[in-house]
């Protein structure tokens, strides 16, 4: 096939990119067409699905490859269907069309990580076709919302009764990043995501006067002081002003990164087309997007934040549409975890590199290793650059291609696996962790 190729594997690709899953979007988003698509292609290959839609229009799709072996704990295959949306106008091609040029398939999810529920499937329908039938029992789940915070997701499906009816699962893999050297990035833990919202409140008054500790003189005060710790952190990672890497070899997870996202301020009576620019007004709010590295305990961050806000008279809260995590769930990567050393071991017999990675941003995983499941993101795109979010996100053919042998050999290793050295330690801990 050249690099080029219109191969069915493609195609089906291209197919599920067509889907315009863009996040909470409502009937226009197209969740249900996304779970339909999926849920055709499960049964395509002789696999048994359920839906569960513990929030209405939000549907997560299951699916299971029964192993011969049901009392072994499972794996899970989990990904997300949804997507960020994508600005059209800055794409050089329709983000929804998933064009190939130079054997590069574009549009928005190809690599973040639409890509990756496509791989599963097409990666467990050659297992079934060349004879191999697991032992341990593997699970697919495919989740809406990550990309908006998770909670109507992965957040209230691990709390349904067909998530527990799912039995022990022994190892989940979930989304990673691409890599753009030779090697696969493999994520054991991550930076903890608090999307925060600061509120202040003050007098109004005419916009010629000097009025005392109005709501934006106080909301800028604690923006001045949250940038004050941003361009720390950003010099501890040791970038300098062109973003260009000198010094220091800490990554993006190595430390805790804080951008004003949302400002919202000013008096209008229409609605925010035009404002009244000579009244103070008495409210004012900013938004900040925030990754707590594992370096930093989220009680000493909480502590900072407090203090920016007690001193400068305002209050603050996480937005109430997310669910933050005050600890940091890590999944060992080392020889105390039975699962890294199998999923290593099954790398290695692949030839493929390794790099253990912190993710810097946030995925579902974190609400697996909270309830102590052992969960390593991985998507299989070396020799690629990064572009999840970014304008003309692409994936080229033969890493999406080669995607798939990852995961035949994956699968094959891990679900052939007996009681691994250590296994049952490692489930007697978990209990007595929840
Ligand atoms: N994956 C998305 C991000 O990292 C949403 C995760 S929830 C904050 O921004
Ligand atoms: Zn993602
Ligand atoms: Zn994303």
């Amino acid at each position: 096939m050249g690099s080029n190729g219109h191969n069915a594997d493609v195609e089906l690709f291209r197919q599920f990119l067509r889907i315009r899953s863009v996040s909470d979007e409502g009937p226009a988003g197209n969740y249900s067409q996304a779970v339909a698509w999926l849920e055709r292609f499960c049964h395509k290959i002789g696999l048994k699905t359920q839906h569960v839609e513990p929030v209405k229009g939000k549907p997560v799709l299951l699916a299971t490859w029964h192993g011969t072996k049901p009392q072994l704990p499972a794996l899970l295959l989990n990904s997300h269907y949804d997507v960020v949306p994508a600005m059209e106008e800055f794409w050089t091609v329709d983000p929804w069309a998933a064009e190939i040029q130079d054997g590069k398939i574009y549009g928005r999810g190809t690599q973040d990580m639409k890509s990756v529920c496509v791989q599963y499937l097409l990666a467990i329908e050659r297992l079934k076709k060349k004879g191999f039938t697991p032992q341990r029992t593997v699970h697919l789940s495919f989740v809406p919302d990550e990309e908006i915070g998770g909670v109507d997701g992965m957040g209230k499906l691990l709390q349904t009764p067909e998530f527990a009816a799912l039995g022990t699962l022994g190892l989940a893999l979930d989304e990673g990043l691409a890599n753009p050297g030779d090697a696969f990035t493999v994520f054991y833990g991550e930076r903890l995501p608090w999307w925060i919202l600061v509120r202040a409140s003050g007098p109004t008054g005419h916009g010629s006067r000097f009025i005392k500790e109005t709501a934006p003189q106080k909301l800028l005060r604690v923006a001045e002081r949250a940038l004050a710790f941003r361009r720390a952190q950003e010099e501890l990672l040791g970038h300098d002003q062109h973003g260009c890497k000198h010094g220091t070899a800490k990554k993006l997870g190595d430390v805790t990164t804080l951008n004003l996202t949302m400002l919202r301020a000013g008096v209008s009576n229409d609605n925010g087309k035009t404002f009244c620019m000579n009244v103070i007004p008495t409210e004012a709010e900013a938004g900040f997007d925030v990754r707590i590295t594992p370096d930093l305990a989220p009680k000493d961050f909480q502590k900072l934040l407090d203090k920016w806000c007690e001193e400068e008279g305002v209050t603050w809260q996480f937005a109430p549409w997310t669910r933050p995590l005050h600890s940091h769930f890590m999944t060992a990567a080392d020889d105390s975890n039975p699962w890294w050393v199998a999923f290593r071991d099954a790398m290695a017999a692949m030839n493929h590199e390794l790099e253990p990675e912190v993710f810097p941003a946030g995925t579902d995983s974190r609400f697996l290793r909270e309830l102590q499941i052992p969960a390593l993101g991985f998507s299989p795109m070396k020799n690629s650059p990064i572009l999840l979010h970014e304008h003309n996100e692409y994936l080229s053919v033969d890493v999406f291609l080669a995607g798939i042998d990852v995961y035949v050999g994956l699968v094959e290793q891990l679900a052939s696996k007996d009681t691994l050295p250590g296994e049952e330690e490692q489930l007697k801990r978990r209990k007595v962790n929840r």
